[in-house]
């Protein structure tokens, strides 16, 4: 089975979902190189949005995959793996094309930082979401909450970031984070969802998109998202986070 699936709908919206429902679609490196994939695909002409989910009813993304990445034990072993996604993820930010997360399901930890990346966040009643780096004795990694700091009030991201507790879809709308929420098929939700955007002519949404994004590269914020990846990078080296993770894989 295709770690990842990436399609084309008749309105001009490029689908990228990843697909390890198995696995709560945690991410490995094929699921990154995919992004990166879709990301440059979302770039032809042709297309007007670039739509993130996740396979299954389960989960949108339920962050780095800690079986694979627990293998990298310090600094210099994790860094070009937090390094590479937060380059990957940087570029979701920067894309000039709109950009949406359909959270089919949970959205935790790094899945939350590919949400934050994105311009929309849709999410299924039912799912809940968490920055719960914190609780693994690491920071995000792949420059999410560097996006996070960026786009959303201080207090709210601060509190969102070192709680590192699973919000409901409710909390999430009312907080800012979710900008809808959804019941039943995700598919024609997200497709209602872009409607009025979807009809628009591609140089204008470009255009559009183009406001944010400068206002994004002036704010120098490629260097606070590789500074991160530096940070976690070190604190992902420390004997703590090691056993927080074999707690989790020993479950
Ligand atoms: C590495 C980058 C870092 C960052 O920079 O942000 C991170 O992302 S840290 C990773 C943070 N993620 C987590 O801590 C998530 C851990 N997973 C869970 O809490 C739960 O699995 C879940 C996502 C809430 C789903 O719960 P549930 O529906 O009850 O399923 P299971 O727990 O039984 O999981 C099914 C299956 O999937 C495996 N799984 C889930 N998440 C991961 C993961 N992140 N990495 C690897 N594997 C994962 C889980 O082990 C089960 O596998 P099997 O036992 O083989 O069935």
């Amino acid at each position: 089975m295709e770690s990842y699936l990436i399609s084309k709908d008749a309105n001009g919206i490029l689908f990228y979902t990843i697909n390890r429902p198995e696995k709560r679609n945690a991410v490995n490196d094929e699921i990154m190189d995919g992004l990166e994939v879709a990301i440059s695909m979302a770039k032809a002409e042709e297309i007007k949005a670039l739509v993130i989910t996740g396979a299954g009813d389960r989960a949108f993304c339920s962050g780095g995959d800690l079986s694979v990445f627990h293998l990298l034990k310090t600094k210099e072993d994790a860094y070009p793996m937090l390094s590479k996604m937060a380059k990957i993820i940087s570029e979701l930010l920067l894309l000039p094309k709109p950009t949406v997360a359909l959270m089919n399901g949970v959205a935790i930890g790094g899945g939350c930082e590919i949400a934050t990346a994105c311009d929309f966040r849709l999410g299924r009643k039912e799912m809940k979401a968490g920055f719960v780096q914190g609780n693994l004795a690491i920071t995000t990694g792949w420059g999410g909450g560097s996006i996070l700091c960026e786009k959303f009030p201080a207090s709210t991201a601060l509190k969102m970031l070192t709680d590192g507790t699973m919000l409901s879809a409710d909390e999430l709308l009312n907080i800012g984070f979710l900008d809808h929420i959804f019941e039943g098929d995700p598919y024609t939700n997200c497709t209602a969802f872009l409607g009025k955007l979807i009809e628009k002519e591609v140089g204008v949404l470009s255009a559009y998109v183009a406001i944010l994004r400068r206002k994004w590269s002036d704010a120098s914020i490629l260097e606070r998202i590789e500074q991160e990846a530096i940070n976690c990078a070190t604190l992902w080296g420390k004997e703590i986070h090691h056993q927080k993770v074999e707690e989790f894989l020993r479950k």
